[in-house]
């Protein structure tokens, strides 16, 4: 006699996953290595930026309230006493109807509150000395980008969690973190159960496949954030695999292992909760693919009994994986990024569970389209390769038609979502 699982449904699985997902550490990475990690510690300004007023174009600074008379048919000649460039700073009083050459870039001397652009002025020589002037009036603050203007000092730029994108790079540059606080990257362990299975070098032979999970679940580690430990395949022997499981928990934050979840004679994972003293927090939920994923923990460590299916693997791991590894990345949107999409076939199947079916969402003119990508069967690993979205169809439904509105779960988009 088999033991009688009873599903839960995926939204209390994923709470009860959650009740164990940790907040990770911090470490300090140089700015070089900071893109793609976490932020562990809000953003804020320390200073204004830009930090004085400045010029916005190549011209001549001029005091506004010189250039009030100027016109078409009386233009206004300025001294121009100086150049600057970006970088530099000017060393003269300017006094009445004096100007500084300047460089985009470069500080407003003291004294000017306005810039004629070089296509405005006319500048020739006369005595040795050089002039320009102009035939139209300045306001104060014309042409000036300001100090403060882009960001004030004690305002608040990106939050703790963020992903460290290359603007967010160019933040940290602006302020002066030449090294950053990232948080750390969990260790993901990960273990392939099977003895029919193969390496990816070895040739086919009767009854064998090429281990895929492994390295499937490796790049969703990556892709979410982790480091990945591979550590090996495993044939289904209980032992074996008690021990080798055993021996690997101290060395990482979480353990993933795929197979052997399910209720055949070899599917040795039960047992080996059992033996290790494991608190089984689930083996049966109301999804497809992904029905027999389980997830134990010890001492607060989780262990994901991701099913051997290729697809039920890694809807696994986007579900219950997922969220637990960003939220020890300090992200407060840990989960998959939800949208909704316009269904473009039919979906005849009935969903007596939630169905997550891989799928490619794109858009066209402001709105969006999901299409499945391949057989909606939990033993496939073709569709795996087109699928950017998990379109979510609720069970209990019987089925979808074209032009119907679906959940859609984006699996590309960085963004995340809250719940
Ligand atoms: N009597 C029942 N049988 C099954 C049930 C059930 O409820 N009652 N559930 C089915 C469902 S649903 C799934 S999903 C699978 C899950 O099986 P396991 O998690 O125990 O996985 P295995 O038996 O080890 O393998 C299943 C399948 O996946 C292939 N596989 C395994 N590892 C890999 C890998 N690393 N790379 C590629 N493919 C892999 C394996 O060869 C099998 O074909 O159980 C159903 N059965
Ligand atoms: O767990 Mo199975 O993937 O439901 O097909
Ligand atoms: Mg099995």
């Amino acid at each position: 006699m088999i033991e009688k699982r009873t599903p839960i449904p995926v939204m209390e699985a994923i709470r009860k996953v959650m009740q164990f997902a940790k907040i990770g550490e911090k470490e300090f990475v140089a700015l070089e290595e900071a893109y793609g990690r976490y932020l562990a510690e809000d953003l804020c300004a320390d200073h204004d930026v830009p930090p004085f007023d400045r010029s916005p174009y190549d011209g001549f600074a001029i005091r506004a309230a010189d250039s009030a008379a100027a016109s078409l048919d009386h233009p206004v000649e300025f001294e121009v006493i100086e150049t600057i460039g970006a970088g530099q700073v000017a060393e003269k009083e300017v006094a009445p109807f004096q100007a500084v050459r300047i460089m985009t870039g470069a500080q407003i001397p003291n004294g000017c509150d306005a810039v004629v652009m070089f296509e405005v002025a006319n500048e020739y020589e006369r005595n040795g000395k050089t002039y320009m002037s102009i035939k139209r009036p300045f306001r104060p603050g014309d042409n000036i980008s300001f100090q403060g203007e882009d960001t004030k000092k004690g305002e608040m730029l990106v939050s703790k969690g963020t992903f460290i994108n290359p603007g967010v790079q160019a933040l940290l540059a602006t302020f002066g973190y030449a090294n950053v606080s990232v948080a750390k990257k969990p260790k993901v362990g990960i273990f392939a159960t099977g003895s029919e299975l193969l390496d990816v070098s070895d040739s086919l032979v009767p009854g064998k496949i090429r281990n895929s999970n492994a390295y499937m679940i490796r790049a969703q580690v990556l892709r979410t954030g982790g480091i990945p430990v591979y550590f090996g395949k495993l044939v289904d022997d209980a032992d074996q695999c008690f021990t080798a499981i055993e021996n690997v928990l101290e060395e990482v934050d979480m353990l993933i292992t795929t197979g052997g979840v399910s209720v055949g004679d070899y599917d040795y994972l039960p047992v080996i909760y059992e033996r290790l003293g494991a608190e089984v927090l689930f083996n049966k939920v109301a999804m497809r693919p992904g029905s027999v994923t389980t997830v134990a923990q010890k001492e607060g460590k989780l262990l994901f009994g991701l099913s051997g299916n290729p697809s039920a693997c890694y809807v696994g791991f986007e579900l219950f994986v997922r969220p637990v590894i960003r939220t020890m990345l300090y992200s407060t949107k840990p989960y998959l990024s939800k949208t909704a999409a316009t269904l473009l076939v039919d979906f005849p199947k009935p969903n007596p569970f939630t169905r997550f079916v891989r799928s490619y969402v794109y858009a066209q003119e402001g709105m969006l389209y999901v299409v499945p990508v391949g057989m909606d069967k939990s033993n496939i690993v073709t569709s795996l390769a087109k699928a950017n979205a998990l379109m979510v169809l609720p069970g209990g439904t019987r089925g979808f038609s074209k032009g119907d509105v679906v959940e859609v779960w984006l699996l590309e988009n960085e963004e995340g979502s809250a719940q």
